[in-house]
Formats: C-alpha cells, sequence, structure tokens
C-alpha cells in the first residue's frame, strides 16, 4: 500500500468516528414501512478509486435500500438504448421541489423537470419496461455485474411494502399518462420502479458499481467501456444539478460533487477522474437526504485539494 492509500484509509476512519457523532439526528423514512424498521445508528463508508482499489470503513459491507440511487442505473441502461431521443420526455433542469411532488409535473404538462425526482424516474423506467422482457431481473443483473457482487438480491418486503403504498407514485405516473408521457401499463412501470427502488446494496457495492462516473464510463468489474467518456459526464452534472432534489444546491455548497441520495439513507458522490465514494446511515433530514452520510462527504470534501471538488483535478489517492 502506497502513502497515498494510507491516507484514503486514515480519511475513512477519521470520517467513520466523526460521522457517528451525528447519529441520533433525523429520522429513518417511514412512508414506506419495511424501511421504517432499519437500524438508525448505523453508518458506513466506502471509496473506490479508478483503479480498482477499496477502502472502507464503519457498517460498509452492510446491505441498505439502495431506493433513490438506482435512478442512475435506471437513467444509464436508458440512455444505452435510447440515447438523446430520451430528452424529449423528460428534462434537465433542477426541480426545486420535493421528490415527489405533483403540483409543477401537472403545470409542465406530464413532461418531470429530470431523471432523478420520482416522476422522471418512472419515465425513464417506462423506456425500461418497453426495452427489456424481465425488467427487475434485467436491473438486478446489471446491479451485480457492475459491483462485481453476485450475491445482490431486491428485497422482496421493500417491493412488497413499496406496492401497498404506492399511491403516491402511482398518482404521478398516471397524471403523466394522461398527458401521453407514459406508453406502457402503469401497474407495469410501478413494478419495474420499485424493484429497482428495493435493490439492497452495500457502500462497498455501490462505490464499485457506480465508478464509471468516475471513470469516464469506464466499468472496472465489467472490465469495458459501459458508457461513453462524454455521456458519463454530462450524467456528473445533472446529478451536480440534481442529485439531491431540492437540496441540490445546499450541497454543492457543501460538498461541491455530483451526488444522488436515497432515502434509505445512502448517498453515492463522485470525483470526476478519481474516485466514486458511497455514505450511508438511514436517518434522514427533511429534505429524505441522510444527514451522518451529508455530513461525511462534507469532511471527504475538506480533504480533496479544491481543485478536485467540481472540477476533478488530478488527486493522488
Ligand atoms: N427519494 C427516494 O429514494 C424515493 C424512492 C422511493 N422508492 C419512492 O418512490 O418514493
Amino acid at each position: 500500500m502506497t502513502g497515498a492509500s494510507d491516507n484514503v484509509q486514515a480519511w475513512l476512519d477519521e470520517i467513520n468516528h466523526a460521522a457517528r457523532t451525528r447519529l441520533g439526528q433525523g429520522q429513518v423514512a417511514d412512508y414506506i414501512p419495511a424501511l421504517a424498521e432499519r437500524d438508525a445508528n448505523r453508518f458506513g463508508i466506502a471509496v473506490c478509486t479508478n483503479d480498482g482499489r477499496v477502502f472502507a470503513a464503519g457498517d460498509a459491507r452492510m446491505p441498505f435500500s439502495v431506493q433513490s440511487i438506482s435512478k442512475i442505473f435506471l437513467l444509464t441502461l436508458a440512455l444505452q438504448v435510447y440515447g438523446n431521443r430520451l430528452w424529449e420526455r423528460v428534462g434537465m433542469n433542477p426541480s426545486g421541489m420535493p421528490f415527489n411532488s405533483l403540483t409543477q409535473l401537472e403545470a409542465e404538462k406530464g413532461i418531470p423537470r429530470n431523471p432523478f425526482i420520482n416522476a422522471g424516474a418512472l419515465v425513464v423506467a417506462d423506456h425500461f419496461v418497453s426495452a427489456y422482457a424481465t425488467p427487475a431481473q434485467h436491473i438486478q443483473d446489471v446491479a451485480r455485474s457492475l459491483s462485481g457482487n453476485a450475491g445482490i438480491l431486491i428485497d422482496q418486503r421493500v417491493l412488497a411494502s413499496e406496492w401497498k403504498h404506492r399511491s403516491r407514485n402511482a398518482a404521478t405516473a398516471y397524471l403523466m399518462k394522461s398527458f401521453g408521457n407514459i406508453a406502457n401499463e402503469v401497474d407495469d412501470v410501478l413494478r419495474a420502479y420499485f424493484a429497482c427502488c428495493a435493490l439492497e446494496m452495500s457502500c462497498v457495492d455501490l462505490a464499485r458499481a457506480l465508478n464509471y462516473l468516475a471513470a469516464g464510463g469506464y466499468a472496472h468489474c465489467l472490465q469495458q467501456q459501459l458508457i461513453a467518456p462524454d455521456l458519463a459526464r454530462r450524467m456528473n452534472s445533472l446529478l451536480f444539478t440534481s442529485g439531491m432534489y431540492d437540496a441540490a444546491g445546499e450541497f454543492a455548497y457543501r460538498v461541491g460533487l455530483p451526488a444522488k441520495s436515497g432515502v434509505g439513507g445512502g448517498i453515492v458522490a463522485v470525483v470526476p477522474g478519481r474516485f466514486s465514494v458511497c455514505a450511508w446511515s438511514p436517518a434522514l433530514d427533511r429534505n429524505g437526504n441522510s444527514i451522518a452520510a451529508q455530513y461525511a462527504l462534507e469532511r471527504l470534501s475538506d480533504y480533496l485539494p479544491s481543485s478536485a471538488v467540481v472540477t476533478g483535478a488530478p488527486l493522488t489517492v
């Protein structure tokens, strides 16, 4: 191990220690009842460098519900199949609204602001349902191959819980269908979307699986170029402006990295050209973003040269 790698492990150990002082603040998501049972006193963090090394601290190998982080997988796969045609049905701008808001969608005639709010991900899932015969199986296979972990599963309890409490997402999908922006049956789209959200992955799995965003589209575990470098760059731009919902501006100010959160308490962030990182702790703030994971990423960004934040300028790890 080089001295620089020792540094990364030392950063993560320090962050693990510091972030645990934030446990006890916030609320575990309870609008999906199966998530409410999760232990709020967990914290983990993992880094995957662009040459494939993994560093981890705390509960970094414990699987959790990826929830909206899966919107990155969905978008990647849909862009691979449909390319720029996707943007005729979903926008690229921050919403400035909660992730499950309906008001903007009505005013904007069923075109969601971006692919990382629920409405946008439902449109992406609709493309996905059109493209694959068994969407849930496909997304599970993709998560497994990108992370190199064949044990990744969709949690059937979370899936059933999301289905049972689907009213708001169903309303969102039906509203878009009324504007002609959902092609398939709403139930099929919801099932595919919930299956993605219910994937159980650890910080290590997610840091590995989403490293292609830091590595110009190259997926390590697949040993192949997953998406073109310019597409990876564009996805990072979208994550920077919209990945943290209506808190994207505040997160950009505090952390300065492209990132995506989920109501399972995970946040994945990208240091383009260098590494991917996933921090996780279940308790959330009022925007649905993990309090301890945000704090951890804020501390991590303090370790980076300011040039690496936003621009991804050279950094040795
Ligand atoms: N922000 C999130 O992680 C939301 C995902 C969740 N499955 C929902 O649809 O409400």
